[in-house]
């Protein structure tokens, strides 16, 4: 049965990283193999800025920014295969031309579908080199375009899988034929053939879509971490990896906003019960974290998520109503109309608290469109600290000392936000 490997930016992020994932691949080599990939590094970001630079009028910024992501990209060319470059770089200068031309031809059209038709260059860049490299490393491979594979319908930035007709696209895959099919997370097309994408940070569910439609064996991630932590262990001095977590404790810590996995992943692996692996490119040796249909484990640990940037805003009825249901259905309506999330949603007789993240060019409109019906106080520069599993004990003990500006809780989760500037610096999860 197939396999499924995910490779993120930090994986592929330059020539080095890109001879490290050869030599993991020689050794993990499973069969039949499909590889999903990432933009280097930070690729999507240049290219939204790209996007920016391009909508402003093509100018010196537009230009530079290009020829930047050319030259970056030729870099790793040319490190990788030193002077036997000729096919390689040809599909790059080709691709790099594409993508100007594409912002050319869709600068005019709405920003979500020239978004997609230009960010998609980013992982369309980087599996034409990793694939390349796997060739001349000896490798049989099948590059694959991921806006053939994985059909969507236009919403784009956000797309929405049809995933009767993926399945339809993906059939055959699965045929062991000795080489292995690298293709691009992220990314997908509609029916009639433009670019989409599925979210920032999507590949990780690129990788899940094609494993469901493959009734594929197991998927692992291959991260710069060793496995799923409960905590960010860049955050958390004394995180421990979680060796083996249900579905469900993995969803909601992906949910809460655990940056390690898309939170759109888990879903369709769970539909097929296949497992999800999350295991360090960098430490081969290191035991992995599984993710699974086992829910012993789920409550052992306490996990611990903050998410900083985030605006409290506390809405109230200026006429001294009650925040009925009717008044919620309204303020809840405007934040979907606003393609906003809040992590967490607090009400009381005549008041409403929504934690958002503070994204400026869809919170300014939100905000100013419930002032206009609403009392409303913000506060800015927050941290939102969701603990899944936890005592009274522990969580004074991560309250002591800041001030709370809200709270909820239920069973398993409790969530408190603080002011972010007492949130800096690195966290200890108290004994
Ligand atoms: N609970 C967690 N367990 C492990 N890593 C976490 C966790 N929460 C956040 N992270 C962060 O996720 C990072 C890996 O995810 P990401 O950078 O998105 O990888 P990629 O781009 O390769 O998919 C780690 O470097 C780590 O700092
Ligand atoms: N390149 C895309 C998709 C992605 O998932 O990347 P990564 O696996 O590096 O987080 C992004 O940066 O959003």
């Amino acid at each position: 049965m197939t396999q499924v490997f995910k490779f993120g930016g930090a994986s592929i992020q330059d020539a080095a990283a890109i001879r490290r994932l050869g030599e993991l691949l020689a050794r993990f080599r499973a069969r039949p193999l499909v590889v999903v990939v990432s933009a280097m590094g930070k690729t999507t970001n240049a290219l939204e800025a790209l996007l920016e630079a391009a909508r402003e009028g093509e100018g010196d910024d537009y230009r530079d920014r290009l020829e930047t992501l050319r030259r970056e990209h030729l870099a790793a060319v040319e490190s990788l295969f030193g002077t036997r470059t000729g096919p390689v770089t040809e599909r790059v200068e080709a691709l790099i031309t594409e993508l100007d031309r594409r912002h050319r031809r869709h600068a005019g059209r709405e920003r979500s579908f020239h978004y997609d038709q230009t960010v998609c260059f980013g992982e369309l860049l980087s599996t034409t080199i990793v694939s390349a490299w796997l060739e001349e490393a000896g490798m049989a491979t099948q590059w694959l375009d991921a806006r053939e594979l994985v059909v969507t319908d236009d919403c784009h930035q956000a797309a929405n899988v049809d995933w009767q007709a993926t399945a339809e696209r993906v059939r055959g895959l699965d045929r062991d034929d000795g080489r292995i099919r690298v293709t691009q997370g992220f990314i997908g097309g509609t029916a009639e053939g433009a670019s989409t994408t599925l979210g920032r940070e999507g590949s990780d569910f690129s990788a899940a879509i094609l494993a469901h439609c493959l009734d594929a064996e197991e998927v692992t991630i291959w991260k710069d971490v060793p496995g799923l932590f409960n905590a960010d262990p860049r955050r958390f001095d004394n995180a421990l990896q979680l060796e083996q977590i249900s579905y469900g404790e993995a969803i909601e810590l992906a949910w809460h906003g655990a940056k390690v996995i898309h939170p759109k992943t888990l879903g369709p692996l769970q539909q097929k019960a296949i497992p999800l692996t999350v295991r360090s490119f960098q430490d081969l040796e290191a035991p992995p974290s599984t993710i699974g249909r086992d829910t012993r484990f789920d409550t052992q640990t306490p996990s611990l998520i903050l998410r900083e940037a985030q605006t409290l805003l506390e809405i109230r009825p200026r006429d001294f109503a009650f925040m009925d249901e009717a008044r919620q259905h309204d303020i809840l309506g405007r934040l979907v109309e606003a393609g906003l999330h809040a992590g967490l949603i607090d009400s009381g007789a005549m008041r409403l608290s929504l934690c958002l993240d503070g994204h400026p060019e869809r919170l300014e409109p939100l905000v100013a469109s419930l002032c206009a019906d609403y009392a409303v106080a913000r506060r800015d520069d927050l941290t939102l600290l969701t603990v899944r599993h936890a005592d009274d004990a522990l969580l004074a003990a991560l309250g002591a000392g800041r001030d709370c500006l809200a709270e909820r809780r239920n069973a398993d989760t409790a969530q408190r936000v603080f002011p972010g500037s007492q949130c800096r610096g690195t966290w200890h999860i108290p004994a």
